[in-house]
């Protein structure tokens, strides 16, 4: 996952390969209930591991349920069995929609019929979610609710502790049409309190995200509870009705993470497909139906149980008028597709985007009007014009702590090339907050970057060059930090070649012998460990008699030209920080962006001197002194690659400065927009 404040995305031209999607978070939680109420163990396989399923498993773990997880990965639940295992708790549930209105229904129920009190909480934005609709069903029934903040919004007291005779006997009536999640919770609670009769439950007003409904439905009864159901108005649930687990369940791919890569392929499936993994045709989430209104668009979508292809059919892509209100969630991505297309796309009965995580229509107005899109907006429908070339504009993409305005954003970087031919393209797109896709696809940018490849040259690199000592791997390595990209210290090449070639007995004097070493050496990095040839030499690299010998066979062009594709290949998505000497002039001439970093040699000993102290190894800061000249004279002079800087370099003399400071002022030169940095 990328936990960067920001994730910068480079121009991407082609999409291709195979993503695995994530469970669905609908069903991951509908599932977890269902296992958390049920008698038994059930063995729930592929849950989502994300923000709203881990709330959902620590709320079921303070009621008591038992949840253990195999060596495969598998989720083993044993349920209450409809019985309360603790009378009172405080849930925290965050800003799960999924968690919070279930969870207030089942354990209102069970506190009223049980005598228990339980606290429901979330995150601010939680507490600004309604939730009003439910709770007036709630108390219908003659559960005690009470507000604990404003009214109609969580947080909640449910139960007060006594025993409630429910009136079951009459139907139990429920708005329908702010959210169908209220419904759900009903559905999911309702079974509890069957002993006496059949209940029923009647949809007031018309019921939107049908869809979600149907999964429901589905689950329920997978778990033994066979809802009568007339239209969308009026649901039964029969007299007597248990939860029995079904002993094990597999999780569906989630169909509205599905919508991104469907998109993917529908704008950038140029030559191969995209292949989606986990959901397909047969899927039971309404989401699904995301596919038909990318097909509308212009995709070409196959598919089988399991399984979905997608390529590029008409392009530019079709505008639409679309009534999005069977696929809710994976409409957005509809709204990000429309820059694409060749007329106007409006998507209407979206009311429901307004109470979501964020204000969603107002969200995605705001955002891809940054990217220079008109776009019109209604209490439930948006209207965006197509995006011609030319007219897209460089961005930083606010999300809202919106998984789905991360998600569907991060397709704008699709965008044409703007600028002149030949002009190196810049970082166009920036999406703040990209952890926030934990929500339900903690690895989505991962999985995105997998399938998909940059215009030619456009993966940025950003070139930290200088002497020893100056601070380049320190200033080097919380770049790449930062900016969540890959990390290329370019001396530990050096070094691992002496390494290797002494460890061969070739002569550090021989530079074709050497390059002939530094060509084959099996070098591998492992996080901050190196590996050569099976050896562990993360220690012996970093000593300063290496640096010496390094600086030796550095100087031999050879060697130079036998590392320089390895070298390269670190350049890859989304973006690189390479530390060295000749980074922003010899391997990465068109970087992004180039530091010269310097100090003076007496401060660099004295960093040096320091650096070894703390490693235990005593050395007299004179001599490093005279060390460290040796070895920037030998790296100014040689023939190839001498060290210095670039001419488009930012020189950055840091001996006033601390680490904190350098990376404030390399950040303050790194911004997305512009084509070329100077
Ligand atoms: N701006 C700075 N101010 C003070 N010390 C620094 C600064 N940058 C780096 N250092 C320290 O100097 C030492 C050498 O830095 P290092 O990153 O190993 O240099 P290089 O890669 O250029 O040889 C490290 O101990 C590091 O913590
Ligand atoms: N891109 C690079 C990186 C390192 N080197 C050589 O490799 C030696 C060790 O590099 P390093 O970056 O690990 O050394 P320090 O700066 O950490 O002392 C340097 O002295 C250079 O001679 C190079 O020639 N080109």
């Amino acid at each position: 996952m990328f936990s960067t404040a920001f994730l910068d995305l480079p121009p991407l031209r082609r999409a291709a390969g195979t993503v695995r999607l994530p469970g669905s978070k609908s069903i991951s939680n509908r599932v977890l209930l269902l296992a958390g109420l049920a008698q038994g163990t059930t063995a729930v396989h592929d849950l989502l591991d994300s923000d709203d399923t881990r709330v959902m498993l620590a709320a079921l773990e303070a009621l008591g349920c038992g949840l253990r997880r195999d060596e495969a990965g598998v989720l083993h639940v044993t349920g209450l069995g409809g019985q309360l295992a603790t009378r009172e708790a405080q849930l925290f549930l965050g800003n799960a929609g999924t968690a919070m209105r279930p969870l207030t229904a089942a354990l209102a129920v069970l506190a009223s019929t049980q005598g228990g009190a339980f606290e429901l909480s979330g995150v601010a934005r939680m507490h600004e979610r309604p939730i009003g609709d439910l709770v007036t069903a709630l108390r219908q029934l003659g559960c005690p609710v009470a507000d604990l903040g404003q009214p109609g919004y969580p947080p909640l007291r449910v139960g007060d502790g006594g025993l409630h005779a429910l009136h079951t006997a009459e139907p139990i009536r429920v708005r329908g049409d702010v959210s169908s999640q209220f419904l759900t919770a009903l559905l999911l609670a309702l079974p509890l309190v069957t002993a006496q009769g059949p209940v029923t439950i009647e949809v007031v007003g018309e019921l939107i995200s049908k869809p979600y409904i149907h999964i429901t439905l589905e689950l329920l009864a997978r778990f033994g509870i066979a809802v009568q159901r007339e239209g969308w108005q009026r649901f039964t649930l029969p007299q007597g009705s248990s939860y029995r687990t079904p002993g094990a369940i597999h999780v569906e791919g989630d169909a509205s993470s599905a919508s991104y890569f469907v998109a993917l392929g529908a704008i950038a499936g140029v030559e191969q497909p995209v292949r989606i993994e986990g959901v397909g045709l047969d899927a039971i989430q309404g989401d699904i139906r995301f596919v038909e209104a990318a097909q509308a668009m212009g995709a070409q979508v196959v598919g089988g149980p399991g399984w979905l292809e997608v390529r590029r059919g008409t392009w530019p892509l079709k505008g639409l008028t679309l009534d999005c209100n069977h696929i809710p969630d994976a409409a957005m991505t509809l709204a990000v597709m429309a820059l694409y297309a060749d007329a106007p796309t409006r998507l209407t009965n979206i009311a429901s985007w307004r109470v979501k995580e964020t204000d969603r229509i107002a969200a995605m107005a705001t955002e891809l009007r940054k990217l220079g899109a008109t776009v019109e907006e209604g209490t439930d429908f948006i209207e965006i014009q197509p995006l011609p070339a030319g007219q897209w504009q460089a961005a930083s993409i606010h999300t809202y702590d919106d998984h789905r305005m991360a998600m569907c954003l991060s397709l704008a970087a699709f965008h044409p090339l703007v600028g002149e031919p030949g002009e190196q393209p810049g970082r166009m797109v920036r999406i703040e907050d990209p952890k926030c896709v934990a929500k339900t696809f903690p690895d989505y940018f991962e999985a995105l970057f997998d399938c998909v490849e940059a215009l030619p040259g456009a993966v940025p690199v950003l070139a930290v060059d200088g002497p020893t000592a100056s601070g380049k791997g320190t200033l080097a390595s919380q770049l790449a930090q930062r900016l969540g990209y890959h990390l290329l210290d370019s001396g530990a090449l050096y070094r691992a070649t002496a390494l290797a070639a002494q460890e061969a007995g070739v002569p550090l004097d021989d530079g074709e012998a050497v390059a002939a070493v530094a060509a084959t050496m099996a070098l591998r990095f492992d996080g901050d460990t190196v590996w050569l040839a099976g050896q562990d030499i993360t220690d012996p690299l970093r000593l300063e008699s290496t640096g010496g010998l390094a600086s030796k066979v550095s100087a031999h062009p050879p060697v130079r030209q036998a590392l320089h594709a390895l070298q390269l290949s670190f350049r890859r998505l989304p973006g690189l920080v390479a530390d060295g000497r000749d980074m922003g002039t010899v391997v990465f001439p068109d970087a992004a962006l180039k530091v010269f970093l310097t100090a003076s040699a007496e401060e660099r000993a004295q960093r040096r001197h320091k650096q070894l102290l703390s490693r235990g190894v005593e050395a007299s800061i004179d001599s490093l002194c005279a060390d460290l000249r040796a070895r920037d004279d030998r790296d100014q002079n040689r023939s190839v690659a001498p060290l210095k800087p670039a001419k488009d370099a930012h020189l950055l003399d840091n001996s006033e400065l601390s680490i904190e400071d350098s990376v404030a002022q390399v950040l303050s030169w790194w911004q997305p927009g512009t084509p070329r940095q100077r």
